[in-house]
């Protein structure tokens, strides 16, 4: 097993009396795309909030390489190298896109350091030119966030998770409302980012996990009922009966 990668071991969460996720496990390899299916209700959501913080576990671990993240925060988890896209909500819409790359990447400076003007701080403008080469943002960079389209938005948006150097990457339906052309683009850019960064997906759009994943976790009544490469995954007779029969 390589140093970076995620290990999710045994995690169980309840709401009151509904197990949402139930003693689920499975290791998420550096540098692939991982995506978690699984029919409505199936505990995909609760399952990402598990891995990046957002909820605690009742027992069972998340760990990165060796360091054990399950009881950290959401910032500390960042921070420790698990971002996560939250579609567009994290956009501020009344500043540019360089703007709103420029507050992203100042997460990378020293405590210290957070204080100072966003312009002096050399590490962040660095890496904001970095990714506006990267996304093809050149000619956004003036654009107030707000004036762009939903795809660009979305894109921003994965955009300003990566200014903080994660080594895990956690994107809910990244194309979701898009138009097929922004889906198309949006799915290259994923492929071309896992080259980089450990890529974790929530996706109901079948045919695109197919294509995109290198590994596909099903999530059904909160259990973990298979995982493996896409076609395995696929021709699996429980999964078939469970998701594909009536998806
Ligand atoms: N905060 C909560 N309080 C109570 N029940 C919850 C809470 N969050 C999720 N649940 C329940 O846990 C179960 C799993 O929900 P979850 O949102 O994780 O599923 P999901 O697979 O993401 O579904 P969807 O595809 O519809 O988003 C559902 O029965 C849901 O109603």
């Amino acid at each position: 097993m390589s140093a970076n990668t995620l290990q999710i071991r045994n995690l169980t969460r309840a709401f009151g009396g509904l197990v949402a996720v139930d003693d689920v496990s499975f290791d998420v390899a550096p540098r692939r795309i991982t995506t978690v299916i699984g029919p409505n209700g199936a505990g995909k959501s609760t399952l990402f909030n598990l891995i990046s913080g957002a909820l605690l576990p009742d027992s069972g671990s998340v760990r990165l390489g060796a360091l054990d993240v399950t009881a950290m925060p959401p910032q500390r988890r960042q921070r420790a190298g698990i971002a996560r896209s939250f579609q567009i909500t994290n956009l501020f819409f009344g500043l540019t896109v360089g703007e709103n790359l420029r507050l992203a990447a100042q997460a990378l400076e020293s405590r210290r350091h957070m204080v100072l003007p966003v312009g002096r701080s050399r590490r962040a403008l660095a890496k904001v030119d970095e990714i506006i080469y990267r996304f093809g943002l050149g000619e956004k960079v003036r654009e107030l966030a707000g004036n762009l389209s939903h795809g660009e938005q979305r894109r921003l948006e994965i955009a300003m998770c990566l200014a903080c150097e994660p080594q895990v990457l956690m994107m809910d339906e990244p194309t979701q409302g898009m138009s097929h052309h922004d889906t198309q683009d949006t799915a290259e850019l994923v492929r071309s980012l896992a080259r980089d960064v450990t890529v974790m997906l929530v996706e109901h759009d079948i045919g695109l996990v197919m294509d995109l994943s290198d590994h596909v976790v099903v999530m059904h009544q909160g259990r973990k009922l298979a995982d493996g490469a896409p076609r395995e995954v696929r021709d699996n007779p429980a999964v078939q009966a469970a998701y594909f029969g009536n998806h």
